[in-house]
């Protein structure tokens, strides 16, 4: 509330807006792989819902890369001294450019990876929102000093954490998310007074241009140094420069297959890393479920850009006293979704495929499960619109079984791939017999069954009765187990996670004690240095009375002249 009612003069950004951005129909031109061949040094950009061409970017170098690392690196070293209020107020900037340009911004997504505006709406705008106003509130509190205790031993000293900036952050980020995925990194890593540079996909580098834009104009709105935030644009040699650049720390954000390779490469530099990788979420449905809420949910949470979440429900378990009517249920739901283009036109509910050959490989994952016994309830095709665009149906799955490929290898596409259960430890059982540990949601109106079946999945994350709001809970950690990843992104663990925890003691009374070496243990240490010490170990982690008083005496006698010592 108070920030509401603080008097603080948040400045407007300016940014330009390119033609391209703004527009429906920019030119006739369509993106074929064949006339626009991606080469290593130029990366063609095209919109996946209508294969509308959209220009080209060029590919970074690895020589390309040092440079921008050396730049964040020069300004990070003004940053890091730069004050709380500073920081807050580049959140709040860029926080009220976003909220004052929500459609432009959408739109770009949309333009950029096929997603409908209500799905950039909620995945890009709202999320990051939440970020930068709750880094605004408390990410100081998070990142000021923090007392510990001192400990038995240590009783007459101060202890604590202090939160210093790491230096130049690097984050390499997937196409899924265009905006979300370098506003993320981007806030918390220069709240905690950090550079970074990021590594934004080859399949959405287009929009990557507009961000860079909003970026510039916020940093020079606070008077932050312009080479804070540096865009790299390129393919995986891009991104193998900047794990091996030199930068204090990796997030990286992709698959686990690429992540595997990213750790290695970062173990030569010793550069410590943070892998947010695949999931396949398992989202539980019990027998006493509120069932209209858990069919509206699950279908959010599986069609949501088109699949193309990493935290993302793409294993439903449901009982089976209520299997039927929750396959009818979202069968029917899904079979009314309208899919197409997602500006334009009238609003959609799904989108297009980002990734080129995602549609064809959920295909081939769904055709898989139904040659081995899967019935498909609604969808399970391919679209092919006459305008162009690489679309799959929301389709719904029923009889899937973990003997499927589809129940170990992540979908990313618009698949409800259901199964059955009977009793609470199978479907336990079946949501952990799964290589990926990412979120999880559990529906019952029984809250303590629902929460017991949550503590007992192998997940980062648990939604009760809802699915992924942990993510909209900003301090809140963000992350995987087993192949999905560790550490963590977000939260106050992800904050703190960008700055080094040094850890300080001081004497505590040094007005009334100094503390020094006692002369028994100055060297040449004295005869009863030995006894001292022991003495010192019984007299503070004694179990006993006893054991402490003999502790003391132990300690008294070593301290003794050598003649009195019986
Ligand atoms: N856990 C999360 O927070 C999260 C969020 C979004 C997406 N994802 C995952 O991302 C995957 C989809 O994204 P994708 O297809 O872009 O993943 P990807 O692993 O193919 O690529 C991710 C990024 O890594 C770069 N890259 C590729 N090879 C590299 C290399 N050898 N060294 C360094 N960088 C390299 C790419 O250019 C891209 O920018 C899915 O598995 C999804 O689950 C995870």
């Amino acid at each position: 509330l108070l920030s509401f009612l603080s008097a603080e003069h948040i400045p407007s950004v300016s940014v330009t807006v390119e033609d391209a951005e703004a527009r429906d129909v920019i030119n006739n031109e369509k993106y074929t792989a064949a006339t626009h061949q991606a080469t290593r040094q130029q990366i063609p950009c095209y919109d996946p819902g209508n294969m509308q061409f959209l220009g080209i970017l060029e590919a970074d170098t690895a020589g390309k890369v040092e440079e921008k690392i050396q730049r964040a690196r020069a300004a990070a070293k003004d940053w890091r001294q730069s004050s709380f209020r500073q920081r807050r107020l580049l959140m709040r900037v860029l926080l009220k450019y976003i909220i004052e340009h929500q459609e432009t911004i959408c739109r770009v997504s949309a333009r950029d990876s096929g997603k409908p505006m209500v799905d950039a709406a909620f995945g890009e705008v709202m999320v990051t929102c939440e970020k930068l106003a709750w880094l605004a509130r408390e990410g100081e509190r998070h990142l000021c000093p923090e007392r510990r205790t001192a400990g038995v031993m240590m009783f007459y000293k101060a202890a604590r954490v202090e939160y210093h900036p790491l230096g130049v952050v690097g984050a390499i980020v997937p196409w899924n998310y265009p905006f979300h995925n370098v506003f993320n990194p981007l806030s918390a890593a220069l709240f905690a007074g950090n550079s970074i540079v990021i590594k934004v996909s080859e399949h959405a580098s287009w929009s990557s241009r507009y961000y860079g834009r909003i970026v510039a104009a916020a940093l020079a709105a606070v008077g932050a140094p312009g080479d804070l935030v540096q865009i790299v644009t390129g393919y995986a040699k891009a991104g193998q420069a900047l794990v091996t650049g030199g930068v204090d720390k990796l997030i990286f954000v992709g698959s686990t297959e690429v992540g595997r390779r990213v750790m290695a490469a970062a173990a030569a530099t010793l550069t410590p890393v943070t892998l947010e990788l695949g999931g396949k979420d398992a989202f539980v449905v019990c027998h006493d479920a509120d069932l209209g809420q858990a069919v509206a949910t699950g279908l959010r949470s599986a069609f949501q850009s088109c699949g193309q979440n990493c935290a993302g429900a793409e294993r439903f378990i449901v009982h089976e006293r209520v299997y039927d009517a929750f396959t009818a249920m979202a069968a029917e739901a899904a079979r009314g979704l309208r899919q197409g283009h997602a500006l334009g036109g009238p609003p959609v509910d799904c989108g297009a495929m980002c990734l080129p050959g995602l549609a064809e490989r959920v295909a081939e994952l769904v055709d898989d499960a139904v040659a081995a016994g899967a019935q498909v309830l609604a969808g399970g095709r391919l679209v092919r619109p006459p305008g162009g665009g690489q679309f799959y149906a929301p389709t719904v799955l029923a009889g899937v079984t973990p003997a499927m490929r589809i129940w170990r290898e992540e979908v990313f596409g618009p698949v409800m791939a259901i199964a059955k259960f009977h009793s609470e430890d199978e479907a336990v059982a079946l949501a952990n017999d799964c290589a990926f540990g990412l979120g999880s949601a559990v529906f019952s109106q029984n809250e303590v069954r629902a929460n017991a079946i949550g503590a007992r999945l192998e997940a980062g994350m648990t939604s009760i009765n809802d699915f992924a709001t942990t993510y909209m809970c900003q301090s809140l950690p963000f992350g995987g187990v087993k192949d999905s990843g560790f550490d963590r992104f977000a939260g106050v663990e992800g904050l703190r996670g960008l700055c080094v925890a040094k850890a300080v003691c001081e004497d505590r009374w040094p007005w009334l004690m100094r503390t020094d070496i006692p002369p028994i243990l100055r060297y040449p240490v004295g005869d009863g240095a030995f006894g001292f010490v022991a003495g010192l170990v019984g007299m503070f982690y004694g179990t006993s009375l006893g054991a402490r008083a003999r502790g003391l005496g132990a300690v008294l006698r070593a301290l003794l002249p050598a003649g009195k010592k019986r």
